[in-house]
């Protein structure tokens, strides 16, 4: 709808969005000289405006393209608008700070985060609309023991991506990193290539918080790199504590990479974690190390055939590829994106991600309010007594947590 001309030639009408009113003020003695002749259209303009939803909306965008979200300050709006524009816009160095952001554990920083996340959101719903439904891009999870050739992975099929004009981002899942202080993982240093890619990103695992505390922001973080542009987003996790199981619950597909090791090796895989996956690679298929690739890729083949199937159109796949001669790579890709494209064609994707969505939501309700119970003041006191007295054996634990549940509610 057009903003009448009348409006837009007296620069001093304003329009106020809180009260839909009207007025307006006359620059000059000489402007105001015309009122007799302007009142009639003010006043028509005035009831028009009042009924015309869809002028008011114009209006509002015209005169205040940013909303002002309530309870933000100027300089935190400020803040949210130019990490929003810069990330939609690709910039890197808006990425990482918006990233930084989600990661804060500062109370004020974390709401700031949460109007960015929205509006991204409403981003990626806008452009999801534009592309008829097909998600902004391909998520992708990615776990190995260490020393399976994760990184040198990486490096070589993130160059091989971008190469073919997709932009890659890399992120990391470490919950151990919070112990050491730092992570391996998404480490710079082992992917030098592809971190001078301008099209790749790289970012470690957060060195502080939770397993649930790092998949809410890893979760976070997929959502910002898509509205930054990225297709193709990476989620690598080591097969520490349960991180292959949440990297599994918020990617599309997950791969898992093995060396050509059998045995003793793989104890560190577990079970659960097969049954997960859509794709094995089994990794270092080159020179000498090619026979026992082959025999590795036939067990799992007949180790994966007991599996209970998963999805309807997709049965697990298992290759050979060499990350260090780039062998296989390719022919990877290829399973890759036809699996993307089944998943989509047949609704599973969708369907995928509406699961994961619903499972993030009740990860992060019973991980806060884990954390709430074991603070409240009813309880805090309590729970060092009687889980000594659990592991004397002098009370059963149904019994103690019958106890600290019971003082809960009663200090609600
Ligand atoms: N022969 C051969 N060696 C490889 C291949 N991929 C990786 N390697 C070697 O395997 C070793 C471990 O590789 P990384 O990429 O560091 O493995 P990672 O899984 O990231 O290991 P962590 O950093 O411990 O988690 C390195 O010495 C690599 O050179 C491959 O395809 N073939």
């Amino acid at each position: 709808m057009k903003i009448p001309s009348l409006l837009l030639r007296f620069p001093r009408c304003y329009f106020s969005r809180r009260t839909y009113f009207v007025s307006f003020r006359f620059p000059s003695r000489a402007d105001f000289l015309g009122v007799e002749s302007l009142l009639p259209a003010h006043r028509c303009l005035t009831k028009w405006i009042c009924s015309s939803n869809g002028l008011r909306r114009e209006l509002c965008q015209q005169a205040a393209p940013e909303q002002q979200v309530e309870g933000l300050s100027d300089r935190e709006q400020r803040l949210v608008d130019r990490l929003y524009h810069g990330l939609i816009q690709g910039h890197r160095a808006c990425l990482a700070e918006a990233i930084t952001l989600i990661e804060s554990t500062q109370s004020r920083k974390k709401k700031v985060a949460q109007v960015l996340l929205q509006k991204v959101l409403s981003y990626h719903r806008e452009q999801e609309k534009l592309n008829q439904g097909k998600p902004l891009a391909f998520r992708v999870g990615l776990s190995g023991p260490p020393g399976a050739g994760k990184s040198t992975f990486i490096e070589c099929f993130g160059k091989m991506l971008t190469e073919r004009k997709h932009k890659v981002a890399v992120l990391a899942v470490d919950p151990s990193s919070s112990t050491s202080g730092g992570s391996l993982l998404g480490d710079k240093t082992r992917m030098t290539e592809l971190s001078r890619d301008m099209n790749a990103y790289i970012r470690p695992s957060p060195t502080s918080g939770t397993l649930g505390g790092v998949t809410r922001t890893t979760n976070e973080a997929i959502l910002l790199c898509e509205g930054g542009g990225y297709d193709v987003v990476l989620v690598e996790t080591v097969g520490v504590g349960q991180s292959e199981f949440a990297v599994a619950d918020m990617v599309d597909m997950f791969i898992l990479l093995l060396p050509p090791a059998g045995g003793d090796e793989l104890q560190g895989i577990k079970r659960g974690i097969i049954e997960m996956v859509d794709l094995v690679a089994i990794n270092k298929a080159d020179g000498d190390l090619v026979v026992p690739a082959r025999r590795i890729q036939a067990e799992y083949v007949s180790a994966m055939k007991l599996l209970r199937k998963r999805s309807k159109i997709w049965r697990p796949k298992v290759m050979r590829i060499s990350a260090k001669t780039g062998e296989g790579i390719l022919d990877m890709w290829d399973k890759m994106t036809e699996f993307r494209d089944l998943m989509l064609t047949s609704g599973e994707l969708v369907a995928k991600r509406r699961k994961q969505q619903k499972v993030w939501m009740w990860n992060l309700i019973q991980e806060n309010m884990l954390e709430h119970f074991r603070n409240h003041l009813a309880v805090k006191d309590k729970i060092p007594l009687l889980e000594e007295k659990v592991l004397r054996g002098v009370l059963s634990p149904g019994l103690a947590a019958d106890l600290l549940l019971k003082a809960f509610k009663d200090g609600l």
